[in-house]
């Protein structure tokens, strides 16, 4: 992922910064350099990009912090406030609520990724309890209806539109209309683009605003233009009003970081970003939990969301009960893997971990670990309910094993495999025995120390050392309120690495 290496870039300039001895004028120097550098690559307009480092040498200066400071955390912070600067447009955009209805239309130039992205914004709010619905008024690209359809069709959601009528307009109305009845409350008209910004276009556009009178127009944008996004959103604000944009193709291109800061340059709030063809490869765009990831800081409140998304709340406790008792079983390891299934790429789950960035998990060992985890769980599926209920390894005698893999179509050294994999978990999870769970907002200074304790003992040490040791950990679990959502989500987190 590209903006993994922009991200990489900065937080080793960064770390070999904090590497120094001592920190002087020359080796803030460097890093500011290494900085403007990666920005620049990334193809950051060199305005902002000398504007943020002329703030840095301001707001860091040396000579003024004592002996004592921890100059390292002063530069990393004033790095990451300027850097949410750069993209912050300091403009909120209009958000639909559930269960009333918005109407919400998308424009954009052809190829942007307009009618994939419709269908991902639609099944992200489905996914959310919403009740989403697609209007194809595309007329102007053969196909488009085809494409939204069988979108569409996979993800379930309802759709409107017609191979027959040529009137845009006429579409998108009927399409409203048809779905307002249904009690739809949000539904999604997707219109045309052309290849290149034209009056065409514009009023085709204008139109079919003012037909449909959408809460929320959303511009879609292809990342790949870079800071010439500046005049395409500044074009496209002109003739329609532009709520939200949402940049695409955030996965293939270097210029991703001039693209998203020239839209917020437009005083446009960028609200998801497109970071691959899948439907689930869509995230909430928010400033600063970016830039923390950006950083290799983490995102927590993006890894809760997706916890909460892929494991009921209702399920959370009944699972940490389990845990605390030090009953890891085959069943339950086969449900963590379908979580982490649910959550979508293990690459984006991991990039909301402090320490952690997509970098770290190459897109081929992301399908390697994906595809590992779904051969064990089709091995699970030849098991007996005593099989994954049984906390008990011993049970599994060579007969049973060989006539899983005959079951499952495996070799036997692979459910050997399998379960080498389940005692490890278990093994880690046994660490967790006499947890004590507080109840649902109560965390007590002492139930947080202790829960601390107890996931200490259970990170990998390079992880506790990234979070920066018990200190970070107790912060992080403050932060994150709930050890139970923390607890929650670490088990997905963990049967999800390829180690
Ligand atoms: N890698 C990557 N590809 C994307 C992303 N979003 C869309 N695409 C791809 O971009 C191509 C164009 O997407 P479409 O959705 O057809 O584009 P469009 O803007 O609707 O085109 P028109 O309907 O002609 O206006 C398709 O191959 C998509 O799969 C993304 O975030 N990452």
């Amino acid at each position: 992922m590209v903006l993994a290496e922009l991200g990489g870039s900065i937080s080793r300039a960064l770390q070999q910064m904090s590497n120094a001895t001592i920190i002087d004028e020359k080796v803030l120097n460097e890093c500011l350099n290494e900085i403007t550098r990666a920005l620049l690559q990334a193809d950051v307009h060199f305005k902002l990009v000398r504007d943020m480092t002329t703030n840095i040498k301001k707001i860091v200066n040396l000579d003024d912090l004592a002996a004592g400071h921890n100059k390292r955390r002063i530069i990393q912070q004033a790095v990451f406030n300027e850097l949410c600067k750069i993209l912050d447009p300091g403009k909120a955009s209009f958000t639909p609520k559930k269960g009333k209805p918005s109407i919400v239309m998308f424009v954009g130039l052809q190829g942007s990724g307009k009618t994939t992205t419709c269908t991902k914004y639609a099944y992200y709010h489905q996914k959310k309890g919403w009740k989403p619905a697609l209007v194809c008024a595309d007329t102007f690209r053969a196909g488009a209806f085809d494409q939204l359809k069988q979108n569409a069709t996979k993800a379930k959601i309802p759709f409107y539109g017609s191979y027959t009528e040529s009137d845009p307009v006429k579409i998108a109305v009927d399409g409203v209309e048809t779905f307002k009845k249904e009690n739809c409350d949000l539904i999604i008209v997707d219109t045309s683009g052309r290849h290149k910004q034209e009056a065409a276009l514009f009023e085709e556009m204008r139109q079919v605003a003012e037909a449909t009178k959408p809460d929320l127009v959303i511009f879609v944008m292809d990342s790949s233009i870079g800071q010439a996004a500046f005049d395409q959103a500044q074009a496209f604000k002109q003739s329609v009003a532009v709520g939200a944009v949402i940049v695409t193709k955030m996965d293939g291109h270097a210029k991703g970081g001039g693209a998203l800061s020239a839209v917020a340059a437009t005083k446009s709030p960028v609200i998801f970003i497109g970071t691959g063809e899948h439907m689930d490869e869509f995230d909430v765009f928010d400033v600063k939990p970016f830039v923390s990831r950006l950083l290799g800081m983490g995102d927590w409140s993006g890894f809760m969301d997706k916890i909460h998304e892929v494991v009921p709340m209702d399920q959370q406790p009944e699972l940490l009960q389990k845990l605390s008792e030090g009953h890891f079983t085959l069943r339950i390891m086969y449900e963590q893997f379908q979580n982490i299934l649910k959550m979508g790429p293990i690459g984006q789950v991991f990039s909301m971990l402090p320490g952690f960035s997509a970098e770290l998990m190459p897109k081929g060992r992301e399908n390697e670990s994906q595809a590992k985890i779904k051969r064990y769980m089709t091995m699970m599926d030849s098991m007996t309910n005593e099989e994954l209920d049984t906390s008990n390894p011993k049970l599994m005698t060579d007969s049973r094993i060989m006539r899983i893999a005959r079951g499952s179509g495996h070799q036997v050294h692979e459910v050997m495999d399998m379960m080498e994999e389940y005692k490890r978990l278990a093994k880690m999870w046994s660490k967790m025995k006499g947890l004590k769970i507080p109840k649902k907002g109560e965390m007590s200074a002492l139930s947080r120390n202790m829960n601390a304790q107890h996931m200490s003992k259970v990170l990998p040490p390079q992880m506790l050392k990234q979070i920066g040791g018990m200190g970070g950990l107790q912060n992080l679990m403050k932060q994150m309120g709930s050890a139970k959502d923390m607890m929650g989500g670490m088990g997905g987190m963990f049967s999800g690495g390829d180690k």
